[in-house]
């Protein structure tokens, strides 16, 4: 900022050395005059050159584009100045020149300056000059916003067409009105009468046949893009690691999904509309009214920058408090989501009045940021007004003063307040599409946010060996979970979990089992050491295959709403029904799928909630056989089954020489099991075969001890 104002000072400098060169040399040369208006600018059109290189020399050939501005307005308001003059000059007064006199020569770098910090501090952004690095970044969010619309160009050009053909028919329907009712009076020939009825219903009916179609089109190509930004916006979420869905919660994640990707291209869909309507309006009607008083368009523009920069300034603090609201917003619906879900845990523990007061205070909070957008709101609105109420007292004193001095007839002063209202109409349209399209610029920002987030993951390989052997070792793996890093969950842990055997990971509550379990399924990555798969480490093998060869059944498995076939079948390829059949066999569920209303095809409702605790862990082991996987984990997978249904599992599950994986809390579960490893504080503990783990029993402390009793 600092530096911006000294290059600003020396610019100046610079320019009063030039000016006073170009006085000295029309001295010396004995030039009477210094060229008139052209000559003006001439030396305007020199003088911006050698400023630009100025400028780039003082600031190392790295300027400001704020400084670039500054030069332009230096050079070139003096000019225009004096062009405005001649223009407003009456015929019969020869035009004399710029004045001589040194408040005219100081009038140039005062207003330019004055001008300068109007645009930079109050239109441009949030109080200070305007800090280049940020504006970019609102500029180019909206180009790339643009750029999504490409494969809809042809869409768009034929919208935009139909929206300028459209506003062109709407101006001139006054008019063709005008001439019809001038014909009414019966002077005219009943077919010039007829003749003008004819041309105001063709524009009309243009008129309404082009805003239908733009309206149409405008919505079709809004769709498009929505479809294909939530398809991108999805599509990268579920690429992200695991992590960040521990760090992002499923509401807020949803709500940029639906809400925001609609909120964003509706906005600039439908301002950039807006926009061009209200653009070719405003030059169709400022041409009209400048014909009429250029004063009084003048007075009528000038409403503009000031309800800009009032405007600037609201729209600065109403985007924080858009963006509080909408986590406000997506916490609301997040509690809720939580609550109703859980309904039967919220019951069972009589916790309605806690949720009830939890959901409050997330909707009092909502309520506050709302309030204070309303106060905002209703004093920016007061502001607004008094501006406009201001520039109308300034036009009507200037309209006494035209109409006294007979430059303005009372007609053309209906006519040009006629216009005034539509005019004033339209800029307001304009800033109100500026403001709505830079509140969404957060909104904007936090979805590409995400879109280009790269997964925190190793890439996985392309290894899919034809055999898999299914020998599993642990080497030296250390791990602490992403949002907890200071809490070491594994410490160099190293085991091994042999094909065709049955291991047992057995261990206090929050030992590191399931951690393990996490890192086979490579949901998350070892800080240290390795997870080797025949030798192979895992992130070497392609990512569907180690799926397929690696399954899971987790204690609390998910279901999702569909068939039942279609939750067995989950992310498999060509998976016949016979398949399904065979491996819901092998699972001893085959008898209750068959008494089932439409057996495969029953639909298991939301997350499975028609079936029992013991049904959904049957289909999740379904599941798993019929990927006919190498690696089978059963993280307290059968606890919810029969004796005679769990009998049949384990039987199958061990029959093909597979590695299994059982996650058990109590020996009494894992007695078939040919290895056994404890886990304490995420490091080994002790490992053996049952027998020999028995025989140790009296070495270990009261939850082990639990675990015996429980055995005898
Ligand atoms: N997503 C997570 N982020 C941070 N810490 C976690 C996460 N999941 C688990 N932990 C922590 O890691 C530790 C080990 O958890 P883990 O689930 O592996 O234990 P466990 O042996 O399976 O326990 P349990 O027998 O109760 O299922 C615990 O202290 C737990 O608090």
């Amino acid at each position: 900022m600092r530096g911006v104002a000294a290059c600003g000072f020396f610019i100046i400098l610079f320019d009063a050395v030039l000016s006073v060169a170009r006085w000295a040399g029309l001295v010396l040369l004995k030039f009477p005059s210094c060229g008139g208006l052209a000559g003006l600018w001439a030396f305007g059109a020199l003088k911006l050159a050698i400023l630009h290189v100025f400028t780039s020399t003082l600031t190392e050939g790295k300027p400001q584009p704020v400084l670039h501005r500054f030069v332009a307005l230096l050079c070139l308001l003096s000019p225009v100045f004096e062009s405005g003059q001649i223009l407003m000059a009456s015929p019969s007064e020869p035009y004399v020149g710029p004045s001589t006199d040194l408040s005219m020569l100081l009038l140039g770098p005062v207003s330019s300056s004055l001008a300068c910090v109007v645009w930079e501090k109050g239109l441009c952004g949030d109080g200070k000059i305007r800090k280049d690095a940020n504006k970019p970044d609102a500029r180019q969010l909206l180009i790339r916003m643009l750029k999504y619309f490409k494969p809809d160009t042809f869409y768009l050009i034929a919208a935009f067409s139909f929206l300028i053909l459209g506003v062109i028919c709407d101006t001139f329907i006054p008019l063709y009105q005008g001439k019809v009712i001038d014909m009414l009076r019966g002077e005219a020939l009943q077919t010039n009468f007829c003749y003008a009825v004819g041309q105001l219903a063709l524009i009309s009916l243009g008129s309404a046949l082009f805003s239908g179609m733009r309206g149409g089109i405008f919505m079709c190509t809004l769709a498009r893009l929505n479809k294909r930004l939530k398809h991108l916006l999805f599509h990268t979420l579920l690429q992200q690691e695991v992590h960040f869905f521990d760090e992002n919660k499923p509401g807020p994640l949803s709500s940029r999904l639906h809400s925001d990707v609609d909120r964003m291209g509706r906005t600039v869909a439908l301002n950039a509309n807006a926009l061009v309507r209200s653009t070719v309006k405003t030059c169709l009607m400022l041409s009209v009214m400048l014909g009429l008083s250029w004063e009084l368009t003048v007075l009528t523009c000038i409403e503009m920058p000031l309800l800009a920069i009032v405007q600037n300034k609201y729209i600065t603090w109403y985007k924080e408090l858009k963006d509080q609201m909408q986590d406000c917003h997506a916490q609301n619906k997040d509690l809720a989501f939580q609550t109703i879900g859980g309904i039967r845990t919220v019951r069972s523990c009589k916790a309605e009045n806690d949720e009830l007061r939890r959901y409050n205070q997330a909707l009092d909070q909502m309520c506050a940021v709302k309030t204070r957008s309303g106060i905002y709101s209703s004093v920016f609105l007061l502001i607004r007004r008094l501006v406009t109420l201001g520039i109308k007292i300034l036009m009507l004193l200037q309209a006494r003063n035209l109409l006294l001095s007979g430059r303005l007839t009372i007609g053309s002063l209906v006519s040009f307040f006629l216009y005034q209202k539509p005019m004033s109409n339209n800029l307001k349209e304009i800033l109100y599409c500026y403001g709505e399209t830079m509140s969404t610029i957060g909104v904007i920002s936090k979805v590409f946010s995400y879109l280009d987030r790269t997964p925190k993951c190793k890439k996985a390989g392309d290894l899919v060996p034809e055999k898999l052997q299914g020998r599993i070792i642990f080497q030296n793996v250390t791990f602490a979970y992403p949002s907890a890093q200071d809490k070491t969950v594994l410490k160099s842990l190293s085991m091994e979990l042999k094909p065709g055997k049955m291991t047992a990971l057995i261990g206090p509550n929050g030992c590191g089992k399931t951690s393990c379990v996490n890192l086979l399924k490579r949901l998350y990555e070892p800080q240290e050491g390795q997870i080797l798969l025949d030798g192979e480490p895992l992130h070497h093998y392609k990512h569907e295959y180690l799926h397929q060869k690696v399954a899971l059944v987790s204690q609390n498995p998910v279901l999702f709403s569909g068939s039942l076939r279609y939750n067995i079948e989950y992310g498999l390829k060509d998976c016949s029904l016979e398949q399904v059949k065979e491996a819901a066999k092998k699972a001893n569920a085959d008898d209750f799928i068959s008494e089932l209303e439409n057996e495969y095809d029953t639909d298991i409702r939301e997350c499975g909630s028609n079936l029992s605790a013991g049904q959904t862990q049957c289909i999740a082991i379904i599941r798993a056989l019929v990927r006919h996987p190498q690696v089978i984990i059963l993280d307290e997978a059968t606890s919810k089954l029969d004796v005679e249904a769990q009998h049949a599992v384990l039987q199958e599950i061990l029959s093909c020489g597979r590695t299994v994986l059982v996650v058990a809390h109590q020996l009494k579960t894992v007695e078939k099991a040919d290895h056994i490893i404890f886990l304490e504080k995420g490091a080994v503990a002790e490992e053996g075969t049952h027998q020999e783990l028995m025989a140790k029993k009296g070495r270990y402390y009261c939850w082990k001890e639990e675990l015996f009793s429980q055995h005898s």
